[in-house]
């Protein structure tokens, strides 16, 4: 909802508004008089907390606490406060803008507080980030922003915190964001500065950067981290290839009710109509919703003449976003695709994805996608392995999660992607093809993991992703995928890299490669 704009706390032309739309100045009052705080001491003042802003407090304790996901627990405290169309999209923005923003907002919080932050009590530093958003990124007015986020904390935490939070959210409001970092980032190197006033972490930063530069687009750094703040688009895919086209049937519903039909692939819609849930297809799971870069690698996996009989492969099939698409491609071709998940619980979301489509294309195995051969060794003619990453290509459907990765969780996930891709090249057949995936353009965990498995296994060989990407899109898509820079690295130039500010989809990778006989 929010866009984390360069300079996020005012709208157009500077105005203001609370979020009952009133338009207002900044630091003036509706005279245009510069504005005084209230005189009222705080315990005069309001002691309540309004219900959006509640809601997306207890969405913040539950991530920070509990290590919940944000876009689980929202949906759910949105119907348990009753909030109606309006609530529900200011809580959104409140929630998801405060989770992603919250590391360059405690940078701020820190220049305000009179001791560290770490021992500040956890709910009132999330109460601090709530209102440190309302200030300096959404259009509410300073003095409801102060008042309502000292009012929530008096109702959920106590009246002493309250004093505090409101004299820290009024030394913040001296200041615009970007006055804000215009001091901070004095003296920083250029990454530090860009993290900070773009709210990423600065490791990340410096991986989008090389990833950015080794796929020939240096100069779109600013661009790539301002599509990270902003929400993305409801995609659709009708499953192909069932009972009466049911999943066309359903798309074409969903187009009636104002999705847009995709002009990249076949079978895909734009849905920017609100509730996704209330279209039947949804509810019947022959329209799902599913990142456009997903379907489309999926269906280029199944582009390359697909031959009677042949077995297909997800070894990384959980929810089964890719996995329900394939399956229903493999019932269209007559073939069949087992699809590997080995946590028991995400099996079972597998199980359900793929459950619309004819029993007879697929199969489910619950188990360690290395451990395959023992059980189900194929040999399978396509598989994809969507391998676990660090997920930085999917960092704005996810706003928590760029300060939850470390750098560290590198290490360990590239050796299982190596020995994934090992396993998967052991159980394909000769001339099968195998898709390596990731929903992250981190180089260690795209170009170099193709260059070793390359150098590991000569007998594959790596095709050029674009060309069947481009043989599976529509005229606008073809023309998009293969309007690529210049790319000096062999292997980083048959691999497709897809980005939010250039394709409209996450950030996924997609390498094909084809063992020769
Ligand atoms: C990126 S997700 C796959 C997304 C999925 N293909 C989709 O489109 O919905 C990676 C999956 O790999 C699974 N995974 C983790 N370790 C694995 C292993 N050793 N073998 C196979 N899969 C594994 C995770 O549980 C997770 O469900």
């Amino acid at each position: 909802m929010t866009e984390h704009r360069n300079n996020p706390g005012t709208g157009q032309g500077g105005e203001r508004r609370n979020h009952k739309g009133r338009q207002r100045s900044r630091g003036q009052n509706r005279s245009g008089q510069p504005r005084q705080f209230s005189k009222a001491a705080p315990s005069q003042r309001r002691r309540s907390a309004d219900p959006a802003r509640l809601t997306a407090f207890r969405v913040l304790r539950a991530v920070s606490r509990d290590d919940a996901y944000a876009n689980l627990v929202l949906p759910a405290e949105i119907r348990r406060a009753k909030l109606d169309k309006r609530d529900a999209g200011f809580a959104t923005e409140l929630t998801y803008g405060t989770l992603r923003a919250h590391g360059t907002y405690d940078q701020l919080l820190a220049q305000c507080v009179d001791r560290e932050l770490s021992a500040l009590d956890p709910s009132v530093l999330d109460a601090l980030r709530l209102g440190a958003h309302q200030l300096l990124a959404m259009r509410v007015n300073t003095h409801a922003a102060v008042n309502e986020t000292v009012g929530l904390v008096r109702d959920q935490i106590g009246a002493g915190p309250g004093g505090l939070v409101n004299a820290v959210l009024r030394r913040l409001s001296e200041k615009t964001f970007d006055e804000w970092i215009t001091e901070l980032t004095q003296g920083q190197s250029e990454e530090e500065a860009v993290a900070l006033r773009h709210a990423h972490p600065a490791w990340v930063v410096r991986a989008l950067k090389q990833a950015l530069r080794l796929h020939g687009r240096g100069d779109d750094l600013a661009d790539l981290l301002a599509a990270d703040n902003a929400a993305p688009e409801i995609h659709l895919v009708g499953l192909p290839g069932m009972a009466e086209e049911a999943g066309q049937k359903h798309l074409a519903a969903a187009v009636e009710h104002g999705a847009v039909p995709s002009q990249l692939i076949d079978g895909a819609a734009v849905f920017r109509g609100g509730d996704v849930g209330r279209l039947d297809g949804v509810r019947e799971g022959q329209l799902r919703v599913q990142d456009i870069g997903s379907q489309w690698i999926a269906r280029a996996l199944a582009e390359p003449a697909v031959q009677p009989a042949e077995k297909w492969l997800d070894l990384c099939a959980g929810p089964g976003g890719k996995a329900s698409l394939l399956a229903a491609l493999a019932a269209e071709f007559d073939v069949t695709l087992t699809a590997n998940e080995p946590a028991p619980h995400r099996a079972e979301l597998v199980r359900k994805a793929l459950s619309p489509v004819a029993e007879r294309a697929w199969n489910v195995r619950t188990g360690d996608g290395r451990t395959i051969g023992q059980d189900a060794p194929g040999p399978y003619d396509r598989i994809i392995v969507d391998a676990p990453c660090t997920g930085l290509g999917a960092l704005r459907r996810r706003p928590e999660s760029r300060w939850r990765r470390r750098p560290s969780d590198l290490a360990e996930l590239t050796v299982l992607q190596e020995q994934l891709l090992d396993t998967a090249a052991d159980v394909l057949a000769p001339e099968g093809f195998l898709a390596y995936v990731t929903c992250s353009p981190h180089p260690a965990e795209t170009v170099a993991q193709v260059q070793d498995l390359l150098r590991r296994r000569p007998e594959l060989e790596l095709l050029d992703a674009h060309e069947v990407m481009a043989d599976v899109a529509l005229p606008q898509g073809a023309e998009l995928i293969n309007s690529r820079p210049a790319v000096t690295d062999p292997t980083a130039a048959r691999c497709v890299q897809l980005w939010p500010h250039i394709h409209g989809t996450d950030a996924m990778f997609f390498a094909l490669l084809q063992k020769t006989d």
